[in-house]
């Protein structure tokens, strides 16, 4: 990421739990210091990227400064992709078990969660997207509710759900680890 060594880069989320990950993920190795800003950003509407584009855009405008934004989405292949962005108003009102249920008619459960990053250095400041990707099925919820969807997704290659893993099996595969090594997740 093009900031300069020293400096720190805000992350900017009203989610607890995407700010506890995305610290284990980066751990110490991550060159710059990680300050966290708890604002809810407007959810927008469109593509991922566009999502993450204007989000990033906004979160500049209130911080003033270097920061990073994620958005997730968790894309049903029967479905062409939806719920993808708006996934949290669905499991808002579903609940993991609906999310599975909503799939009944369909034989292709297969499913895949996307995380898109958004750094932006300051304002009138170009944003780069980072984007990770996992491929799985949507199953009958399993393990525990601590976080959104985890228990009704299912990476490929595993017979875990993300929630009954342990955190450091998740944070290896997840979505969210966006890096050029991690053989599960596909960088886009
Ligand atoms: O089970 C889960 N495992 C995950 O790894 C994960 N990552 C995000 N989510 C949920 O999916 C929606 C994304 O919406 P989202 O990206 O707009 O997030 P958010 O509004 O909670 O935070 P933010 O936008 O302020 O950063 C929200 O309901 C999040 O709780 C996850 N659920
Ligand atoms: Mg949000």
């Amino acid at each position: 990421m093009a900031v300069q060594a020293g400096r720190s880069v805000v992350f900017v989320t009203g989610n607890a739990k995407k700010l506890e990950e995305v610290i284990q993920i980066l751990g110490d190795k991550f060159p710059y210091k990680l300050v966290s800003r708890k604002i809810d950003l407007p959810e927008y509407q469109g593509e991922p990227d566009e999502i993450s584009i204007q989000k990033c855009k906004e979160a500049v405008k209130q911080v003033g400064g270097p920061v990073i934004v994620e958005d997730t989405c968790l894309c049903f292949r029967a479905l062409e992709g939806l719920p993808g962005p708006y996934i949290k108003w669905f499991l808002d009102k579903l609940k993991p078990e609906g999310l599975y249920k909503m799939l009944a008619g369909f034989e292709d459960k297969s499913a895949w969660a996307l995380c898109t990053f958004a750094f932006c250095p300051g304002k009138e400041q170009p944003v780069q997207l980072f984007r990770g990707i996992t491929e799985g099925c949507i199953v009958e919820p399993r393990g525990p509710r601590d976080f959104g969807w985890d228990p009704c997704f299912q990476p490929d290659g595993f017979d875990k759900t993300y929630a009954e893993m342990p955190k450091e099996l998740k944070n290896t595969i997840s979505h969210r680890n966006v890096q050029m090594n991690c053989k599960h997740c596909l960088i886009a």
